[in-house]
């Protein structure tokens, strides 16, 4: 069965200097998940919030149900899943591609009392992380290089994706099948039709014109 559409919009296009006010633009728009990008400047070159920001955020009334999608892009994520989980995180996503206890991490995340999820770069193949897919909550596709927001989309990613769905029916697995980077009202579709059922967009909600339409469109897909 297919998930029913889910946007999670990414605060790394709120405004900086507001970012309590950018993230209940969510659950002000009937919205229940926030997708938070945390990166290290090692393994993307970019720097962004910290678990200090994610605790003080879920500190927010407004933000007290809202459901905190942490996608972290750092080089050792397994030295700050604790950190991230304490904060209120509520999935805790980490990188398949630098080395570490992948599954071991995956299952202590969960220890702490959140979803995980693994995440592929765009050169990164699905058979990179077929031997976790009974470990996971969502697997997280990135569609385009990560470390910034308002990139290109990469339309080569949804053979990846479709291979992905298909391991999930053939293995009557339900991981969330998550779309990252340059996804808007053209794209996204793409990824529906190929398998996709979580969809990250920074860019293309912040910055819409019409947000509550954007969000009653991706409902639609
Ligand atoms: O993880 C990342 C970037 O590394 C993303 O979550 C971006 O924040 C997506 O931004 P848009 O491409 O939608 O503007
Ligand atoms: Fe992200």
């Amino acid at each position: 069965m297919k998930l029913a559409p889910l946007l999670a919009p990414s605060l790394l296009a709120g405004d900086h200097a507001a970012l309590g006010d950018s993230a209940e633009v969510v659950p002000h728009h009937g919205l229940s998940w926030l997708h938070v990008d945390i990166m290290d400047a090692h393994f993307v070159p970019n720097l962004t919030f910290g678990p200090e920001v994610v605790a003080a955020l879920r500190r927010r009334s407004a933000l007290a149900d809202t459901f905190f999608d942490t996608h972290l892009m750092l080089d050792e994520p397994h030295r700050y899943v604790e950190a991230f989980a304490q904060a209120g995180s509520s999935l805790i996503s980490i990188h398949i591609e630098p080395s570490y206890d992948h599954a071991g991490t995956l299952a202590r995340i969960r220890e702490l009392g959140c979803q995980n999820g693994i995440v592929l770069n765009p050169d990164t193949p699905a058979e990179a992380v077929e031997s976790l897919l009974d470990q996971v909550d969502l697997v997280l596709v990135m569609t385009v290089q990560p470390g910034f927001g308002g990139q290109s989309f990469r339309t080569s990613m949804m053979p990846k994706i479709a291979q992905l769905d298909r391991w999930r029916q053939e293995r009557g697995l339900n991981f969330r099948l998550e779309v990252d980077g340059g996804v808007d009202l053209t794209t996204g579709p793409l990824c529906r039709e190929a398998g996709a059922d979580t969809f990250v967009a920074g860019t293309a909600f912040f910055k819409a014109t019409d947000r509550a339409a954007f969000a009653a469109a991706v409902a639609a897909w």
